[in-house]
């Protein structure tokens, strides 16, 4: 039977796409984006701001469910800002340590937990299209439609170094190969909620494909989905 409100999970390691294949997404079917990475890198920049420390889980539980984050779309660039305490935060959540950090704050059992609520409540009237590690996992694991991307790390760290570089950003790709490999680790062998895919998800090896040919690749899983009866063809139109 189908929900009323479909999810589409998209979950795999820092720099495989998901982003950028969920904007595309959002576009074409005018539905929401749950960026869950956000939410972590928020938390973890919260902790900073309180100098908390990033294994402190006793204190980053109670800072995890009292977030003052807002998402409000910016119109003019038609993407979500990051109020975090009233500041913009939306450039400064997105740097290299924020992401090392969110990584560390997310690997507590009781943090994710105080998190759940917080991703699920954006499962709304429209569809839904849902970013991160656990998506299909843990937290929308009755997703319609749920996809894995990945790539192997040296073509990850190179798409992101062509992003800061591009941005005039002083990086090394041996830095940033080094940071991934970090990040994959903590991601990946956590206790709780490792970075998996879901035993129903699609993986997608976006290692040789630009990113109009994962679009490309997830338009014809959601096209299965409608012929399996997962998904309505009115939805996806
Ligand atoms: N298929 C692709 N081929 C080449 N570059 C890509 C592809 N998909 C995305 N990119 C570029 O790679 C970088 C990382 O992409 P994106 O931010 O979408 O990844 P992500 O999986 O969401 O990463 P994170 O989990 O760290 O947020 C961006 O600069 C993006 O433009
Ligand atoms: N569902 C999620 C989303 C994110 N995280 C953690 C692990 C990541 O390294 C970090 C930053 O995510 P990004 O913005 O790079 O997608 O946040 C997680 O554990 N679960």
């Amino acid at each position: 039977m189908q929900a009323a409100m479909p999810v589409i999970t998209v979950d795999g390691p820092s720099g495989s796409g998901k982003g950028t294949v969920c904007r595309l997404l959002a576009e074409k079917l005018n539905w929401e984006v749950l960026d869950s990475g956000a939410i972590y890198r928020v938390l973890a920049l919260a902790a900073i701001h309180h100098h908390i420390e990033l294994d402190n889980e006793e204190a980053l539980v109670p800072l995890a469910a009292n977030l003052d984050v807002q998402f409000p779309i910016d119109h003019e660039t038609k993407s979500c800002k990051v109020i975090l305490e009233g500041e913009d935060v939306s450039l400064t959540i997105r740097n290299e340590e924020v992401g090392a950090a969110a990584s560390k704050v997310a690997a507590l059992p009781r943090v994710r937990e105080a998190l759940l609520r917080r991703q699920r409540a954006f499962r709304t009237e429209a569809g839904l299209i849902a970013d991160g590690r656990d998506m299909g996992t843990v937290v929308f694991p009755s997703a319609e439609v749920k996809i894995y991307l990945t790539a192997s790390a040296e073509e990850r760290a190179q798409r992101r170094f062509d992003e800061l570089n591009g941005r005039g950003l002083d990086v090394t790709l041996s830095g940033l190969l080094a940071d991934i490999q970090a990040r994959d680790e903590r991601d990946m062998n956590r206790k709780v909620a490792p970075l998996i895919p879901a035993d129903d998800a699609i993986v997608i090896d976006t290692t040789i494909l630009n990113a109009e040919e994962v679009f490309n690749e997830v338009q014809k899983i959601l096209e299965q989905a409608v012929i399996d009866g997962k998904l309505k063809q009115s939805l996806i139109a």
